[in-house]
């Protein structure tokens, strides 16, 4: 079964000591998926394919200990947010603190009582739980299930530096709804919030990269976020999108240019740089749409120098 179709919460352990890996294994095993590494560098590379929901992580390692690793962890941007519990023999306050310091949430000595252990897992997995929902529920936009414009915002910052960092492209696109008006004035408030809802879902589905983005921007406006994409790619996908939301014959009788739901879009393509303001290349894309809505809607404009 894969991690999103279990509904259990994972553990990952980090220890070199397979008798350790094999008992707090046992004991974590009837509440939770666990995953177990050797080594701080197979634990690494764990957690961020598997991001499980909490890391056991001990301290005295060979090559690379726990408290090196911990740092690793909180750098790095899909492991930051992990929660983790050390698990360790160096049971003195000085440790204790350093451990706490660099971010753990908890602190366990060895040797632990299996109770206590699992006390604390389930303590830390429940605020794990909430957390996440907190999260979602502050960046998802309720009427479309797709994020919203306080995650976009965020989202367009983080992409925005590891594109200036890598020196890759980034491609910026604002679509929104034909003839919205006339859909919302005909049938009715409550079908155009159906149709909000399809059009979001059609064009989440059809972004193919893991780091494809896509956020409600306001009303009928959508943004979508393409990183490591440059003008071509970016282009075909977009026609992709437009055509394939008519295809899906979303009914429209009161548009003048087509019988069902179309989309306007405009966009760009550039080289991130630290000088730019990213707000700045969104207002081109922007301004293409605007383009796009003059030229006729139901079409793409792209930005060129
Ligand atoms: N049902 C529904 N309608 C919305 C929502 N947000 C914005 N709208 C509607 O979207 C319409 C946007 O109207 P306009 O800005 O004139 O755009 P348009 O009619 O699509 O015109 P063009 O973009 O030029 O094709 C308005 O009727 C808004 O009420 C929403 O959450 N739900």
């Amino acid at each position: 079964m894969t991690r999103s179709q279990s509904t259990r919460q994972q553990v990952l352990i980090i220890d070199d000591q397979k008798t350790n890996l094999k008992i707090l294994g046992d004991i974590l095993r009837q509440d939770v998926d666990v995953t177990l590494a050797q080594s701080a560098e197979q634990g690494l590379r764990k957690a961020i394919e598997f991001q499980p929901d909490l890391i056991l992580l001990d301290v005295l390692m060979p090559d690379i200990n726990g408290f090196e690793l911990i740092k690793s962890l909180k750098h790095h941007a899909h492991t930051s947010s992990i929660p983790v519990i050390f698990i360790t023999a160096l049971s003195d306050t000085n440790h204790e603190e350093q451990g706490l310091r660099l971010g753990a949430c908890d602190y366990i000595y060895k040797p632990f009582h299996a109770t206590i252990v699992q006390a604390r897992v389930r303590l830390h997995l429940q605020l794990s739980r909430q957390r996440k929902l907190l999260e979602q529920l502050a960046h998802i936009d309720p009427l479309t299930g797709i994020a919203n414009r306080r995650k976009y915002d965020q989202v367009l910052e983080q992409l925005w530096r590891s594109a200036t960092r890598q020196h890759s492209h980034l491609s910026l696109v604002m679509l929104d709804i034909d003839h919205f008006k006339e859909f919302n004035d005909h049938y009715g408030h409550a079908a155009g919030d159906k149709v909000l809802h399809q059009v979001a879902t059609h064009l989440k589905q059809t972004l193919r990269r893991p780091n494809d983005f896509i956020a409600r921007y306001g009303g009928e406006e959508f943004v979508i976020l393409l990183p490591d994409s440059d003008e071509e790619g970016s282009r075909q996908l977009i026609e992709h999108c437009l055509s394939s939301i008519e295809q899906l014959q979303l009914e429209h009788g009161y548009s003048p240019i087509s019988d069902y739901i179309t989309l306007s879009a405009g966009g760009i393509s550039c080289a991130a740089t630290q000088d730019e303001d990213p707000n700045d290349v969104l207002k081109r894309a922007d301004d293409m749409l605007y383009k796009a809505k003059q030229s006729g809607k139901n079409q793409l404009m792209w930005y060129t120098d």
